[in-house]
């Protein structure tokens, strides 16, 4: 699938996922260049009179959304409570997800847990059956050395994530450092979810075991929902 066609593949999926938000609604706005569609199209929706207010994930999100004209509020405010939330994700299998590609799952995975209906978009590049890519992982910077020698004990091979336009490792929008640690295939995702957020100062992982609600799926020429 070429950069185009997947492109379109991630709108389709967005405009299908977009349909599970009503008038009134508190809405997670997710990260990634899959969740930004998704953003856009609310945006436009908004804009046609759809009375929502969101809950961002990122600032990157956040930037869209204001730009885009859609009303923001916070969790406090919302009384920690969101209706439904759009989000992609790096790989789904069935509702187990694997998050964090762009370093947003700690508050990705803040408003997911705090929604009641977690709709996904993706294309067909991330199904698959068993999760095998790399697990992010955000850590506090003190604990960088001590979180990695425990990741590996789980029997991840942990890799600092290195910043693209920056000599340094990536800053989360937390401020944190974070490792990209392969596993290799998870056969058991719950497990594994419980036993790194059990490491000490490690802030939050890209593992999301039975999260979603719905996958949106956008193809070649339409779109596949899941679920669950
Ligand atoms: O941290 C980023 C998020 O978890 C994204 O939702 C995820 O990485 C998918 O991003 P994309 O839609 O760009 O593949």
């Amino acid at each position: 699938m070429d950069e185009q066609t997947r492109d379109a593949a991630k709108r389709r999926a967005s405009e299908s996922a977009v349909e599970a938000v009503s008038d009134g609604d508190v809405v997670g706005l997710g990260s990634g260049s899959t969740a930004e569609h998704a953003i856009r199209i609310l945006g436009d929706r908004v804009e046609e009179g759809l009375d929502i207010v969101g809950v961002t994930t990122s600032f990157q999100a956040r930037e869209i959304a204001i730009e885009k004209g859609i009303d923001l509020t916070t969790l406090d405010e919302t009384d920690g409570h969101i209706d439904v939330t759009i989000d992609g994700a790096d790989q789904f299998a069935g509702s187990d997800l694997i998050k964090g590609g762009g370093a947003a799952h700690a508050r990705e995975k803040i408003v997911a847990s705090a929604t009641d209906s977690l709709q996904i978009v993706a294309d067909p590049t991330k199904e698959t059956d068993v999760l095998d890519t790399v697990v992010p992982v955000e850590v506090l910077p003190d604990a960088r050395t001590t979180v990695a020698n425990a990741i590996r004990e789980l029997g991840g091979e942990p890799e600092l994530r290195w910043a693209k336009r920056k000599s340094g490792p990536v800053v989360t929008d937390n401020g944190n450092l974070l490792f990209d640690a392969d596993f290799g295939a998870i056969d058991d995702p719950e497990t594994l979810a419980t036993e790194i957020a059990t490491i000490p100062s490690v802030v939050e992982h890209g593992i999301f075991p039975g999260y979603a609600d719905a996958v949106h799926m956008g193809t070649e020429d339409g779109v596949t929902v899941f679920e669950y």
